[in-house]
């Protein structure tokens, strides 16, 4: 009996008394799906970014990155999820064997550490605590924020995930605590050294120029690419099956039918260097034009703007899901790297355009009357 073996069961003994305690499961679910990733980055980014472009570039690289680095940890650390766990492990007896309930949401295929709802929850928490801060100062409203209330907020945020990635038996709470602390290494690491230099233009980047540093992010992120790419041929060279965990899901999972293609490892992989090539390609210190309090704008305009182009997404989905897999793949690694471009450059531009024709007919009234 493993050691591993011993923390599983101990995770699992808590999940029982999660799943026999009882919690409201469309709240449970809820919770689930705004913590999802591919969530985060397809509907909280473009709506983050109508109001700030900044923190809208943060939240994109963190994602993007924990997204990429929570694969290639998932593909090394190869981990079990708990409800297939409990059916395969020879740890319990027969008859003492638990069973845990399956909900609609159990049957992510994917191997279990960390747990990327988790560390997707603890990014926004924190960005967007240190979006209200730079508000309230901007405000010059004071109070002891950080203490207060960040914390507070940040680890309430993270255990109500906990609870909810448990209740619905797809992780163990270990991978959780793994998870969170990811996301909470990310968050300052990714902000200091690479994000917040860049775009304020301070540090080793502001001496150079800015196609340069965007050609090192863009082969940076062909690098991280072929790391992927390189490990997962690197694996079934040693004759390991990269769908272990798939073939797994689809054996334990009660309804096959709540498997998705987009909670593939890989898609999450392929999503991810796509976000960060789009990153590399249209981020810019320009970015800073565009900020909470940056004037005139029209945000509603923005809002409206950012729902049709979600729906135009939509509809590629709609049309490129029937398509066989490796032209389905291309389609969405396409359209995920232009939607920075969309969401950062040409959607604030055209927040300020009808202010930008009023200020052109008055000239124009103005001219004439003369
Ligand atoms: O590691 P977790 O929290 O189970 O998340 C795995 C997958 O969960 C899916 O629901 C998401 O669509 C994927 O993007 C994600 O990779």
């Amino acid at each position: 009996m493993s050691v591993m073996d011993r923390v599983n069961a101990f995770g699992v003994s808590i999940i029982s008394v999660l799943q026999a305690r009882g919690f409201n499961e469309n709240i449970i679910y809820a919770i689930n799906e705004a913590s999802n990733p591919q969530h985060l980055l397809m509907f909280y980014f473009p709506f983050v970014a109508v109001i700030d472009s900044v923190f809208a570039a943060q939240l994109l690289l963190c994602m993007a990155f924990s997204g990429w680095l929570t694969s290639m940890i998932k593909w090394l650390s190869l981990s079990d999820r708990p409800y297939w766990w409990v059916q395969e492990t020879s740890y319990y007896l027969h008859d003492q064997r638990p069973i845990l309930k399956q909900t609609s949401q159990t049957c992510e295929i994917g191997s279990g550490n960390p747990s990327e709802h988790m560390t997707s929850a603890v990014i926004i928490s924190i960005l967007f605590c240190m979006w209200m801060t730079s508000y309230l100062d901007e405000c010059q409203c004071k109070i002891n924020w950080s203490s207060w209330i960040m914390f507070p907020f940040c680890f309430y945020n993270a255990l109500i995930v906990m609870i909810a990635q448990l209740y619905t038996a797809v992780h163990f709470p270990h991978q959780c605590l793994i998870g969170a602390m990811i996301g909470a290494i990310l968050v300052p690491v990714l902000c200091v050294y690479i994000i917040d230099p860049y775009i304020w233009q301070y540090g080793a980047v502001s001496n150079k120029d800015t196609v340069v540093v965007r050609v090192w992010y863009v082969l940076s992120t062909i690098g991280m690419t072929l790391i992927a790419v390189f490990t997962y041929y690197c694996y079934k060279s040693i004759g390991w099956q990269p769908s272990w965990s798939i073939k797994l899901a689809y054996r334990y999972c009660d309804n096959p039918a709540n498997i998705t293609r987009t909670s593939i490892p890989l898609f999450s992989i392929m999503t991810s260097t796509a976000y960060m090539l789009g990153w590399a390609l249209f981020v810019s210190p320009a970015v800073i034009r565009y900020r909470y309090f940056t004037k005139p704008r029209s945000i509603p305009l923005g809002l409206l703007i950012a729902l049709l182009f979600l729906k135009i997404f939509q509809l590629i989905e709609h049309f490129s899901c029937n398509l066989d897999i490796k032209t389905y793949y291309l389609v969405q690694f396409l359209v995920t790297v232009c939607k920075p471009g969309l969401f950062l450059r040409v959607l604030p531009s055209i927040l300020k355009l009808p202010y930008f024709c009023i200020t052109c007919c008055e000239q124009l009234a103005l001219k004439m009357e003369q």
